[in-house]
């Protein structure tokens, strides 16, 4: 597991690389409902102006009642939460998914919007609902993730109640689920452990490190839940070793300077790691694409020479000349006899485009 400490001490060697990027990093906040990211945008937004540096803040929850920061984009601008759920007649997960999805159609303006913010701005902050299954596995949730992506340096943080997270199982569901995220994503991933005003979370470090720690606080626990709590933690070993984790207090502002740090580091691993992922993706689907035109395009010739052959027509020529205007004209010629043969044959749709 890397700690943020040792990130910090790579990322203070160079220049602050928040400070050098040209566009804004973005973050997106996601944690299961109480877990505090909220009040963790409030606390950030909130020391980031003290700072000087004011971030460019989203809020993409529709269904929340108020926005406790100064928020730039609101979801509830574009879309009315209550009017959607009355209109397709939906429960509240349906409002808030269409809610999205109607809103994930004016993303490319969202974009445009953090892009002029660029010279000024070094981060922007995404909030999502709590009923985090909406943003992560909604088609709108991905098309907004891979988008900012492709465009800024894109960090997920998750956020954890460290409170709730003392009983083991509920750990380990917490775990299981950022694990899903890390690796669907596939982006930069800090795990904010939040509320250490009440709980430290030394306790969740231990048992990211020490599988027999895990184990002692699972042994009181004979259910069927701790079994399985304790059979993943040794395969969520190799996951551990992917992921920053930040002590922090969404009320006290405790372990702001550190997730900074932990953000400059996700930068890094976004350009090095994640970058030339995404290009080899693009390369490969350019390919891909090219290969399925230039399929599209044989099957059409062989198409047409079949199609030509049966009606006596010899296209050979035609294609050997590379003569585009006769073979046009020789395309409609076959076109007419075709559609003359279908309508003979009182057949329906069998028409030959010269595309
Ligand atoms: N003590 C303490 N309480 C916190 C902290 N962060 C959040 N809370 C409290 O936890 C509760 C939930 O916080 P929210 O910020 O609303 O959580 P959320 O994840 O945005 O909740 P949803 O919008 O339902 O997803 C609130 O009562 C907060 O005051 C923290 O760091 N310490």
């Amino acid at each position: 597991m890397a700690t943020a400490k040792a990130e910090e001490d790579d990322a203070v060697a160079g220049t602050n690389l928040l400070e050098r990027h040209k566009k804004p990093v973005c973050l997106i906040v996601l944690g299961m409902a109480g877990s505090g990211k909220t009040t963790f945008v409030q606390q950030l937004t909130s020391r980031l102006h003290a700072r000087n540096k004011p971030p460019y803040v989203i809020n993409l929850d529709p269904a929340c009642r108020e926005v406790p920061y100064p928020v730039n984009i609101d979801i509830r601008d574009t879309v009315n939460y209550k009017e959607v759920m009355k209109q397709y007649s939906l429960g509240p997960n349906g409002g808030i998914v269409t809610s999205l999805n109607l809103f994930a159609t004016k993303f490319d303006q969202v974009i445009k919007l953090v892009e002029k913010r660029s010279a000024n701005t070094d981060l922007a902050i995404f909030d999502t609902p709590g009923q985090i299954e909406v943003f992560t596995w909604s088609a709108s949730g991905t098309i907004i993730t891979e988008t900012l992506a492709a465009l800024f340096p894109t960090v997920v943080v998750y956020v954890i109640d460290v409170v709730r997270s003392v009983s083991p199982v509920t750990f380990m569901s917490n775990m299981l689920y950022a694990c899903s995220i890390l690796y669907k994503l596939r982006l930069p991933f800090i795990i904010v452990m939040n509320k250490i005003d009440v709980v430290k979370h030394d306790y969740a470090l231990e048992w990211m490190t020490d599988f027999d720690s895990f184990e002692l606080a699972l042994s009181s626990d004979s259910s069927y839940n701790a079994n399985l709590s304790r059979s993943l933690s040794l395969t969520l070993d190799e996951f551990y070793k992917d992921l920053t984790t930040v002590g922090f207090s969404a009320v006290t502002g405790e372990g702001f300077d550190e997730f900074l740090a932990a953000v400059d580091a996700a930068v890094v691993e976004y350009e090095t790691d994640y970058c030339p992922e995404h290009d080899r993706l693009q390369k490969l689907q350019a390919e891909a694409r090219s290969k399925d035109k230039t399929r599209q395009k044989d099957k059409f010739e062989s198409d047409f020479q079949e199609t030509s052959r049966k009606l006596g027509v010899t296209t050979g020529r035609y294609v050997s000349q590379s003569n585009e205007i006769l073979l046009r004209s020789h395309l409609s010629t076959v076109n007419k006899m075709f559609a003359r043969l279908s309508s003979s044959l009182m057949l329906r749709g069998a028409n030959l485009t010269s595309e």
